[in-house]
């Protein structure tokens, strides 16, 4: 063969390698794309599609599929707990795992394991196949009011994580049966802690604990108003609606959005607890932001002063104020259960704040931000004071202090893909 016959050849040769790689691929990727498409059609058909009306700050707005919400850096630890649950459940399109009636029945030894009753319904303690344990919130048939706040929490908390909420990590949506599952709180909520199981099974909480938690809570909240987008009122704060985990480490849990009315049942339609309500909301029946921060600095006061806001805390406060003189004793009204053993100066700064949050015009109350600025530096002060005695809680929520959560696209990148891990 002379040489530009063998260079012609070759270049045929090359030429038709080429065009069937090329080929092959172009073959491999249309396979691939409508079998993601298939993927993206199945999970979607078992996800909760409907829009909800969420309690969002001064509208209503709507969430709707393929919205996103924020993620935070908290985002990976959830991503865990998924990945581990995943394992015996199909996934929705709001990145939630949807478990059987019957895998929870299994896991609630027939729902033999109740912790609890709350306005949602009963509360079981479950053990996932996985390992992990969880607390399943079963709704109450007897309640259409019910069922949307269900459909609503489902696709709320889906958008919704951070390390002071208690994460949704599953439900069960059957014909006539809904379920949320959420991480376990081994300790139980704060009001068992200040009240009734006193000298049964908890001791009463140190003055640092009572610090790490309030921060806690504030950052939560702050993550809800200033950070979720839209952003969040949670409508029903309180020390019940307050979950310790192994560590003490407080999360807000209970984002009562469609809950039946509880402060004057039949004649309004007012939400919240007894005792926490905003009294500007009573009037306005506006629900705003600054009207969760009233809530918070009752929450405040019953750290401060172990009392029940439903059997006259509040009064107890306004008392003390007028018969202060100008100066404030806040030691008079603090929890006899500390024995005397907090630092008076940080007692001092935080029931200022807490006054400051109770203000009857909301305009005047501080917002989350500068709520969770306050409460840091007191926390900062306690451990720099007394840091060889504080908790590892309060160690942990100090260090975690100026760690802002803020939306980012790299959060949203990172949810996206676990999304479409789920969806494999
Ligand atoms: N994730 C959880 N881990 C551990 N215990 C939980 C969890 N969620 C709820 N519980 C417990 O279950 C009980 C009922 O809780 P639920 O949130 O339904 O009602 P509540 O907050 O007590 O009352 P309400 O619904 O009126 O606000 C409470 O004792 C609570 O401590």
């Amino acid at each position: 063969m002379n040489w530009p016959t063998l260079t012609f050849t070759i270049g045929i040769c090359i030429g038709f390698v080429v065009g069937v790689s090329l080929a092959l691929s172009i073959v491999s990727c249309v396979i691939r794309g409508r079998k993601r498409t298939d993927i993206e059609r199945s999970s979607s058909h078992s996800a909760v599609t409907i829009p909800v009306q969420v309690q969002v700050v001064d509208s209503n707005s709507t969430l709707s599929e393929g919205q996103e919400s924020p993620r935070t850096s908290e985002w990976s630890n959830t991503s865990i707990w998924l990945e581990r649950l995943r394992r015996n459940s199909s996934v929705s399109a709001c990145g939630i795992p949807k478990y059987f009636y019957k895998d929870i029945q299994k896991a609630t030894s027939n729902f033999t394991t109740i912790i609890g009753n709350g306005a949602f319904g009963p509360v079981y303690k479950a053990q996932m196949d996985t390992g992990e344990t969880v607390a399943v919130k079963v709704l109450g048939t007897n309640s259409r009011q019910g069922e949307q706040e269900f459909l609503t929490e489902v696709l709320l908390l889906g958008r919704l994580h951070h390390k002071s909420l208690v994460d949704l990590v599953g439900y069960v949506a059957e014909r006539g049966k809904h379920m949320l599952l959420y991480i376990y709180m081994s300790n139980g909520s704060l009001d068992s802690h200040l009240y009734a199981d006193l000298g049964k099974n908890h001791k009463p909480l140190s003055w640092d604990l009572r610090l790490s938690i309030a921060l806690d809570v504030a950052r939560g909240l702050e993550y809800l108003h200033h950070g979720a987008s839209p952003p969040v009122v949670h409508r029903d704060i309180k020390s019940c609606n307050i979950l310790l985990d192994q560590s003490m480490r407080a999360k807000v849990t209970d984002f009562g959005l469609s809950r039946p009315e509880m402060i004057k049942p039949r004649t309004s339609n007012v939400r919240g607890t007894f005792g926490y309500v905003d009294p500007e909301y009573l009037s306005t029946r506006t629900f705003t932001k600054k009207s969760d921060v009233y809530s918070f600095g009752v929450l405040l006061f019953e750290l401060i002063t172990g009392r029940n806001p439903q059997q006259g805390l509040m009064e107890y406060v306004k008392l003390a104020v007028m018969e202060s003189e100008g100066k404030v004793g806040w030691e008079e009204i603090v929890d006899p259960q500390l024995n005397g053993k907090y630092d008076v100066h940080n007692l001092h700064d935080m029931a200022s704040l807490a006054f400051k949050c109770v203000n009857e015009v909301s305009k005047s109350r501080p917002s989350m931000c500068e709520i969770v600025q306050e409460l840091s530096q007191i926390c900062k002060r306690q451990i720099k004071d007394h840091g060889g005695t504080s908790p590892a809680a309060l160690k942990e929520v100090s260090i975690e202090v100026g760690q802002t959560e803020i939306q980012d696209f790299s959060s949203i990148e990172s949810s996206k893909m676990v999304r479409r891990l789920h969806s494999r």
